[in-house]
């Protein structure tokens, strides 16, 4: 179990030490059109998740939608208080 923190701080370190088989390397690399096209698939897994699948099913979509949004911001240098700051 971690925090949305605690696995920012994960895999800021990924991108600093790009550790062999790390998927958060291959999608930094991928660059941010496919990061985003990750961060909508997800969305709408997320969506349909909330209309038709269990409650377990839709929290596994909403946590792989919260990793896309980490890559992203990532991608572009964010960093959390970034984005806290609208919060
Ligand atoms: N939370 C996640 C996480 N959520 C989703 N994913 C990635 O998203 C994939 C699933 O997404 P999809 O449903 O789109 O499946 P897919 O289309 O078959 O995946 P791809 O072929 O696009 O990789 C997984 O196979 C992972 O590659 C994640 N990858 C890593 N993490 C965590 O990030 C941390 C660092 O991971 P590494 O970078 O792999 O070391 C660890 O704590 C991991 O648990």
């Amino acid at each position: 179990m971690k925090t949305f923190d605690e696995l920012f701080a994960e895999l800021q370190d990924r991108a600093r030490t790009r550790p062999e088989g790390s998927a958060t390397v291959a999608a930094l690399d991928a660059g941010v059109h496919a990061q985003g096209k990750k961060v909508l698939e997800e969305a709408g897994e997320v969506w349909i998740a909330a209309e038709h699948e269990s409650d377990e099913q839709l929290a596994e979509e909403i946590s792989q939608l919260l990793y896309r949004l980490q890559v992203i911001m990532l991608g572009r240098g964010l960093s959390l208080e970034d984005v806290y700051r609208y919060l």
